[in-house]
């Protein structure tokens, strides 16, 4: 059973564990006003959020202007994205359901429990706080916190070197194919959540070991497995 001997869980943040989108097209729209381009839809948001702040900024400004911004052009707009995004930070976002309960329950249960998101460090923390679930996780890795992100293995290979679990005493839990892609090079089972943000795509393309539509089935699916 792919679940059986899971003894630390990765969660990924944005579309998993925070429906956090409509914050993030808020201050992508101000910062598109600020820099005197035209405005974005949050629909459009949803399908760039996934690599973090910068790549969600470029390729915001690449569906405004019609062109690709100058590396020197993106450097200074980030200052004004991250100024407008901590602004509004958890104004419009919103845990998903089951999430608080389905993480005590994981807690009671003896899992250790860790983040994994591509969303900057210094967002990641204060958001989950907001949401008084951030005491529940024993580590949280933002996608600035080691030299490479998601779909990259190395924040997976780094847990478990810091937990010193085995790849196959760890689980990815995300809603997108970084996270899943991240799983596999890292070697540990997946479970892709189909709520969340993935490019617009279906999350079982990725093939994860397992796809949950709601958060509260992850609890069944570790349940039904042998410890
Ligand atoms: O900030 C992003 O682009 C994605 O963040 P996530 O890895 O938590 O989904
Ligand atoms: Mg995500």
């Amino acid at each position: 059973m792919k679940f059986s001997g899971i003894k630390g869980i990765a969660f990924d943040l944005d579309g998993t564990l925070v429906d956090s989108v409509p914050d993030l097209a808020v201050a992508t729209q101000r910062t598109l006003a600020e820099l005197g381009l035209a405005s974005v839809t949050e629909d459009q948001v949803r399908n760039w959020v996934g690599n973090g702040t910068t790549k969600l900024m470029e390729r915001a400004i690449n569906a405004s202007s019609g062109e690709l911004p100058s590396l020197a052009y993106l450097n200074d707009a980030m200052p004004v994205f991250m100024r407008h995004y901590e602004a509004c930070l958890e104004q419009y976002s919103e845990l998903y359901e089951g999430v608080a309960y389905v993480l005590q329950q994981l807690r009671a249960q003896g899992y250790r429990l860790a983040v994994v998101t591509n969303k900057p460090y210094k967002f990641s923390v204060p958001l989950l706080n907001a949401f008084g679930i951030g005491e529940l996780f024993e580590l949280i890795l933002g996608g600035d916190s080691l030299a490479k992100m998601k779909p990259d293995p190395l924040p997976l290979t780094y847990l478990g070197e810091q937990w010193q679990l085995l790849p196959q005493q760890l689980l990815m839990v995300g809603d997108s194919k970084n996270d899943i892609r991240a799983a596999k090079a890292a070697g540990i089972a997946s479970i892709g959540l189909t709520y969340g943000y993935n490019y617009g795509e279906d999350i079982g393309l990725s093939e994860p070991d397992a796809v949950c539509e709601s958060f509260e089935q992850i609890l069944a699916l570790l349940e039904s497995a042998d410890k």
